[in-house]
């Protein structure tokens, strides 16, 4: 069986004031027993929250049919935020050439591509400059279909459309929402525009192997069938694995579990590679708002490699001992030899970057990187993929989707709502002026008022 994803996490366990040791895991190998039982249950009734687990056995053959009218398109703007759009940009990053949109249409033979998740008047005003709008598929997307952002986007571009195109306007439009619920599945029923199903069990930011991110993905050339089947053999992988020292998942539940205790309450994740750039902030939201409940929670961390070793390092290796770092290397890369030598003197002491792989220097940045981090006794959880390409990024997906919902039982929290969200939202509903939001606009100055009440202007 060829390898999926190796996960090493040697250096994970440290001593010193606040030690987590390898026999502080065996402790819990009950609890992940029991929180990975509990998991797969509900998978398998597929209660809400679960309905991730079930999505590598799905049928693809809507979305692939939509996904091909899709591709008929010059260009297809997603219009979503948050599990909405993260795992969109994640899989475009990941999976589609560098400069995407920028390539030749006879090079990149699918439409360009473009998501409008904030609320930025420069932004829209300038994708709207770019567009033949007659030309362009809207995808909006929106689990509860009422999101103030995403609806914002959708009202601007159904009247631009119908501007530009008249009745007709609904043929641009695919709406991925909650089967039954929600203002956008009144208006796919209104309209009789294309829609594809947001499973109801199936959360935000645990969507991306849901149309939510199969449709996109889909259009633009992506493998979608390798995506699912990564996320698969992943699953079918985890299964057979019943012992902790075996099961990666349930290791690294354990692992973050101990070092949150431990006090190490931020969980930088680095990947390797601009193309898993948008990994990193795919998995802020998945971590953040799963884990960040009732004072429970590390804060995820954004970094890049090898970026972040001429930013953050310094923070990393000699701050405050508060973070267990998750770095990423990919094994395979493509090939892009540096030249084997440069004839000028004054440039001789380089000559040990002669004939080199950049690829090659990307991974020694990596494994350079976490020795060091060992070295000044950080905790380092070191992952390696065999490429970026469809089946490892579904494998990898899951297995992170994985993690976290592991994570949530073992911290006794529910990793899959966002209670804490709503406050902020029935504000921005006052402030909007929303029929049934009166009451927050007194309560909403109030505290805005506590910030302001020391305001400095310079
Ligand atoms: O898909 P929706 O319902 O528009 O929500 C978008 C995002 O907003 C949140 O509800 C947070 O406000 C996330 O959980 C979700 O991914």
């Amino acid at each position: 069986m060829d390898e999926l994803l190796s996960v090493s996490v040697g250096a994970a366990f440290v001593g010193g004031d606040r030690p987590v040791l390898r026999e502080n895991i065996d402790d819990l190998s009950k609890m992940v027993e029991e929180a990975d039982v509990l998991l797969r249950e509900k998978g398998r009734d597929d209660v809400e929250g679960f309905g991730w687990i079930n999505l590598p056995y799905q049928d693809l053959s809507e979305t692939i049919k939509i996904g091909r009218w899709l591709s008929g398109f010059e260009a297809i703007v997603q219009i979503g935020i948050g599990g909405s759009a993260l795992g969109n940009r994640m899989l475009a990053k990941a999976l589609l050439p560098p400069f995407y949109n920028e390539l030749d249409a006879s090079v990149r033979k699918a439409p360009k591509f473009y998501l409008l998740e904030n609320p930025d008047p420069k932004t829209a005003v300038s994708l709207l400059d770019r567009l033949d709008l007659s030309k362009t598929a809207f995808i909006v997307v929106s689990k509860s279909g009422s999101t103030t952002e995403t609806a914002a986007h959708f009202l601007w571009a159904w009247q631009k459309v119908r501007e530009k195109i008249g009745e007709r306007a609904s043929d641009n439009f695919l709406i991925i929402t909650d089967p039954r619920k929600g203002i956008l599945r009144k208006f796919a029923k209104s309209t009789g525009c294309r829609s594809l199903n947001i499973p109801e069990s199936v959360g935000g930011r645990y969507s991306v192997l849901s149309s939510v991110g199969l449709a996109t993905a889909s259009a633009l050339g992506i493998n979608i069938e390798k995506l699912v089947q990564g996320a698969k053999e992943m699953d079918q992988r985890l299964v057979l694995r019943s012992h902790l020292w075996e099961n990666p998942a349930w290791l690294l539940a354990c692992i973050n579990l101990l070092h949150a205790k431990a006090g190490r309450n931020m969980a930088v994740m680095m990947p390797y590679g601009d193309d898993l750039a948008d990994f990193a902030e795919w998995f802020a939201q998945l971590w953040g708002e799963s884990l960040g409940k009732e004072g429970y929670g590390t804060t995820p961390v954004r970094a890049l490699g090898a970026i972040d070793q001429h930013s953050q390092l310094q923070l990393y290796a000699e701050g405050p001992d508060d973070k267990l770092i998750t770095i990423i290397d990919v094994k395979n890369r493509p090939l892009f030899l540096l030249p084997d030598v440069v004839d000028i003197d004054a440039l001789k002491d380089l000559e040990f970057l002669y004939g080199k792989a950049l690829g090659d220097l990307l991974s020694i940045e990596a494994r350079s990187t976490a020795s060091a981090l060992v070295k000044a006794g950080k905790p380092v959880i070191y992952l390696n993929i065999p490429e970026v390409s469809e089946r490892y990024i579904g494998a990898l997906v899951f297995f992170y989707e994985y993690v976290t919902a592991l994570v949530g039982f073992l911290m006794k929290i529910n990793p899959f709502d966002q209670p804490g969200v709503e406050q902020g939202k029935r504000y921005i509903y006052s402030l909007m002026g929303r029929r049934g939001y009166e009451e927050y606009v007194k309560e909403v100055e109030e505290y805005f008022g506590a910030c302001q009440n020391t305001e400095i202007i310079i």
